[in-house]
């Protein structure tokens, strides 16, 4: 059979040189054509394979370890680290920089005074990387190795290596600046260019500064990453870079041999492809763009290899999004029985950092969900784009972490050399609310502060209004003030206008009720539209509704399942994820202990839902939308026109004249998620200093 790819035999794929680490995952030059394997491995030979796995399980991972390209730089690293309080790394996906390189200092002793904090842009790949430390240590995750994630950490006062996202650690410095409790940060990941990332490049280089100032103890600051554009952080932070050397597996790229229209379409050829001709134990990641793509392809596969199961070879699909619970994201982590294909659909949530055993094979589809902000409609935007070709590495560099393999791009070379050699960095087209209201929290002034690329004035500007209209920043000061409203709302980890709605909750006699709402909003979708019995599903959720809108639906579910006795038989009665609302529960008591802490009144509307409605007006005062002549809504701030999401409760029925709601997606319409009615005379009572155009 003719095959719809071809390798990859680049070297000029337009990878400037902040890539000099391509030609470690490219395929092997004397291949020029797709050899596929012409056998499936002996049954008997897969189970000893399994056994050995389970028998020598320590020895392999010492060995393993051993043989990282990392292990042998280990000295190298070593000097370089006792000679420079600052280091740029770089070294191939899957050398071993985000595992080894925490443990190499903390044998050398940097963890004696202090412990040693690795940042991780997502939370999957905080908890994941630490589980594996641990087990390379031999201990529990909380003894010598910890992770700490919002509403979660594990870290205890034995813990010497600590994995944490970007987001906890600024957290961290809005109360020690100098970041005191650390001997040694490293930024991972750097060049994924979250806002926070970039945030923290500026606050822990001054904090070494200010610790070397104040003759304290030094920090050690070492920033890694397989494809960063070492140049430009060598200049920001004036150090050199150094480069890793040795090969870990190697990975055979495979693009289109002509673009692909239907990229879904392409990937399921793919991975049917792959499941006929490659070994069994072989599994598939597939990379798509978001949750309601994966959750469609995740069915059909399914449907497709019960199907087509011939043998006794057998698949197992699991899904990884960032709304996907933690229990259920970590589950594609766990090993599958012999014979069983694991096949992982997910985002670009799998893109950096993580292993996942037993991936030897990626599919590319080459596009992801991008947020952006646009200043002037001061609305959020989620919109499918082309990756950039560092991402496409990092892709294909999932392939091999634990053995040689391979990626399957769904476009073609010519496609690629098109892409963005990186992708814009998140501070440049992202909404700074959160970030500005916590620089201000932390004494820093946007204009003044040292970002490696600063923000656009009118993102700044933008954020400014908004915190000002939340009561949180007196804009006309220079620098900007915060006032003692924004001190309180930055002690929340929640988006400010979600803060927001707890400050205010007391005056409109809501704050059980906004504690509950505010949790439930933090988490993941709560409910399952199982769609083999969709109708159930539906007749189930049904009763929950309300009919002001999703918010009170909301609360309507999580208030049952705080009174349920029996959780577990309730949440699967009624088609609803136990894990979520559970994690929820854990949310709300956490934000329960800060309203405590910061002397918030408890108290509850009881069956006053408009107090609770009229409240959602303080903090999403930007979300409003009315209806219009024509049947569809437009938002009253930067006037853009919208749809009700099908996913909401209010979808297809009858159309509020007025209505607030928690985000806009942009698909092929703009569509309005999480919608409320609200009544237009409630805008000028609870909102009296603000103008908007209400037409
Ligand atoms: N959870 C895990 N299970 C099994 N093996 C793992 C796991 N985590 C890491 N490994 C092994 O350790 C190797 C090094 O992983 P590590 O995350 O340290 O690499 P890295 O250089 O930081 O990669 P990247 O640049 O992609 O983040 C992997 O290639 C894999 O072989």
């Amino acid at each position: 059979m003719e095959s719809k790819y071809m390798i990859n035999s680049n070297g000029s794929s337009g990878m400037a040189s902040v890539f000099p680490m391509k030609r470690k995952i490219e395929p092997m030059k004397e291949q020029n054509s797709i050899k596929k394997p012409n056998y499936f491995p002996p049954k008997q030979q897969q189970q000893q394979h399994q056994y050995g796995k389970n028998v020598m399980k320590k020895n392999t991972i010492e060995q393993d370890r051993k043989a990282l390209p990392v292990y042998n730089c280990r000295q190298r690293i070593l000097k370089e680290v006792e000679a420079n309080d600052t280091l740029l790394i770089m070294g191939e996906t899957g050398s071993g920089k985000t595992t080894q390189i925490p443990q190499f200092l903390l044998q050398a002793g940097y963890a004696t005074n202090g412990i040693i904090g690795i940042t991780q842009p997502r939370r999957v790949a905080a908890i994941t990387i630490a589980k594996r430390v641990a087990q390379e240590l031999s201990c529990n995750v909380g003894d010598t190795v910890g992770y700490t994630v919002r509403f979660e950490d594990t870290t205890t006062e034995r813990t010497r290596i600590r994995y944490l996202t970007d987001g906890i650690l600024l957290r961290e410095a809005i109360r020690d600046r100098l970041l005191r409790r650390y001997s040694a940060i490293m930024l991972d990941e750097a060049h994924e260019r979250t806002v926070n990332a970039d945030v923290l490049f500026g606050i822990v280089k001054e904090a070494q500064q200010e610790r070397r100032k104040h003759k304290m103890a030094k920090l050690k600051l070492i920033i890694t990453s397989a494809t960063m554009d070492i140049d430009h952080f060598g200049q920001y932070f004036k150090v050199k870079g150094m480069y890793l050397e040795g090969r870990t597996h190697p990975v055979r790229v495979m693009h289109a041999k002509e673009s692909q229209d239907d990229y879904i379409h392409a990937a399921l050829v793919t991975l049917f492809d792959i499941h006929r001709h490659e070994p069994i134990n072989h599994d598939v990641l597939i990379f798509l763009t978001g949750q309601e793509e994966i959750e469609a392809l995740a069915q059909q596969i399914r449907q497709l290899a019960r199907i087509n199961n011939s043998g006794p070879s057998d698949v197992r699909v699991f899904t990884l999004y960032a709304q996907l619970a933690q229990g259920k994201q970590l589950e594609c982590f766990l090993p599958v029985p012999a014979n069983t294909r694991k096949i992982v659909l997910a985002t670009n949530i799998a893109e950096t950092s993580i292993t996942i055993p037993g991936i030897r094979c990626v599919i590319d589809c080459g596009y992801v969900k991008e947020k952006s902000f646009n200043p002037s409609t001061g609305l959020d935007t989620l919109k499918t784009v082309r990756i950039s070709q560092a991402q496409a590495w990092q892709r294909s560099g999932r392939a091999g972490r634990d053995a040689p393999g391979k990626c399957y791009r769904t476009y073609t070379k010519s496609n690629m050399e098109k892409f963005r050699s990186a992708a814009q960095p998140e501070i440049l087209r992202a909404n700074l609310t959160s970030t500005v209201l916590q620089l201000l929290a932390l004494g820093i002034d946007c204009a003044s502060f040292d970002f490696i690329d600063p923000p656009h004035p009118e993102g700044v500007q933008s954020a400014y209004k908004a915190l000002e209209q939340l009561g949180a920043v007196k804009a006309a000061a220079t620098p900007p003030a915060i006032t003692s409203t924004g001190r309180l709302m930055a002690q929340f980890p929640l988006d400010p206008r979600f803060a927001k709605l707890l400050l205010a909750a007391p005056s409109f006699g809501c704050m059980e009720e906004m504690l509950s709402l505010v949790a439930a909003l933090s988490s993941d979708n709560v409910f399952i539209g199982h769609t083999d019995k969709s109708e159930l599903a539906a007749l189930a959720h049904a009763k929950f509704q309300s009919k002001h809108g999703d918010h009170l639906t909301l609360l309507n579910v999580f208030a049952t399942f705080q009174k349920t006795d029996k959780p577990k038989v309730w949440c699967h009665d009624n088609f609803l994820n136990i894990r979520n609302l559970n994690y929820a529960r854990n949310v709300r008591n956490q934000l329960v202990e800060i309203c405590n802490r910061i002397g918030l009144a408890s108290n509850s509307c009881g069956d006053n839902l408009d107090a609770v409605k009229k409240c959602l007006l303080t903090g999403l005062f930007d979300n409003m939308a009315t209806l219009q002549k024509e049947g569809h809504y437009l938002t009253l701030s930067g006037r853009v026109k919208a749809k009700i999401h099908p996913s909401s409760v209010l979808h297809g029925k009858y159309k509020p004249q007025c209505i607030l709601f928690s985000e806009m997606v942009q698909t092929e319409h703009n569509f309005l998620r999480q919608v409320t009615e609200i009544s237009v005379e409630w805008i000028e009572e609870v909102l009296p200093n603000m103008k908007f155009n209400i037409k």
